[in-house]
């Protein structure tokens, strides 16, 4: 996604949310000094040489558990937003790529990235606190803002973790992306936060962020060079 289209989807997202583009613009600078310190970051290269033409990106929804339990995902690359990971580990998958805001359960991140997931890490206003801690704890890690990108800090486009990890893999050369555990609705899976013990009830701002991760898949569907697919 070209930043001259992410652009209005983004301005519309921080008024309907209430973030803050400066802070948000700020969160994009510390990540980018962060990586620079760690030196284990990777640019778009390393990262496009995994991605095949098949790509299976795994949300939080509740239908996540039975189809991991029912289909074989060994024909394409796979890529968990950010909670989705705990799932794949209790599966005995690891993810090749993770895509997070780092709230989902950070010792299931380090597991999986100690196995070899590369870990796509978003920069936003609200997570510099956890950007500071955990970052310089992780190895492969790719930088992305929501704000204009930077030289290492990319921007493929999408706003929540799952709807991004499909930007990306379409960015990246996907031409297929399986969408697994995308229900939306009114039910969170328990995996999307580390506090959460069983599947729960929609809360209000998480019901706007699936508003804006279902219009951003639909744009996708109709711009993106890939098949979207819902399993
Ligand atoms: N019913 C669902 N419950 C949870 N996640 C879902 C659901 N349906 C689709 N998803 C996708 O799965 C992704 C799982 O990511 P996760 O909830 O861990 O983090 P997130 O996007 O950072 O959300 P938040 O900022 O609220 O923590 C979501 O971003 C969303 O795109
Ligand atoms: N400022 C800000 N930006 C975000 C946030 C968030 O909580 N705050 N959550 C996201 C993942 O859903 C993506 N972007
Ligand atoms: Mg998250």
């Amino acid at each position: 996604m070209r930043w001259e289209d992410w652009k209005p989807f983004y301005l519309r997202i921080v008024r309907e949310m209430g973030y803050s583009i400066e802070e948000d613009r700020k969160a994009a600078q510390i990540l980018r000094a962060l990586l620079l310190e760690g030196d284990e970051y990777i640019l778009r290269d390393e990262l496009e040489a995994i991605v095949e033409k098949k790509a299976y990106v795994f949300g939080a929804g509740p239908s996540l558990e039975k189809a991991l339990k029912e289909f074989d995902f060994s024909d394409g690359t796979l890529i968990a937003a950010d909670g989705a990971t705990s799932a794949l580990l209790e599966n005995d998958l690891v993810p090749d790529i993770i895509v997070t805001d780092l709230d989902g359960r950070i010792p299931d991140l380090r597991i999986a990235n100690d196995r070899g997931s590369f870990m796509v890490v978003h920069a936003h206003g609200d997570n510099v606190d956890k950007m500071t801690s955990y970052v310089p704890l992780f190895s492969r890690v790719l930088g992305t803002t929501q704000t204009e990108p930077l030289d290492i800090v990319y921007n493929f486009g999408g706003f929540t973790d799952g709807d991004r990890a499909a930007f990306l893999a379409e960015e990246l050369g996907a031409r297929e992306v399986v969408l697994v555990g995308f229900d939306f609705g009114n039910v969170v899976g328990r995996w999307s936060k580390p506090h959460l013990k069983e599947h729960s009830p929609v809360w209000e701002s998480k019901r706007k962020k699936f508003e804006f991760a279902k219009e951003l898949l639909e744009w996708l569907e109709k711009n993106g060079r890939a098949r979207l697919v819902y399993l």
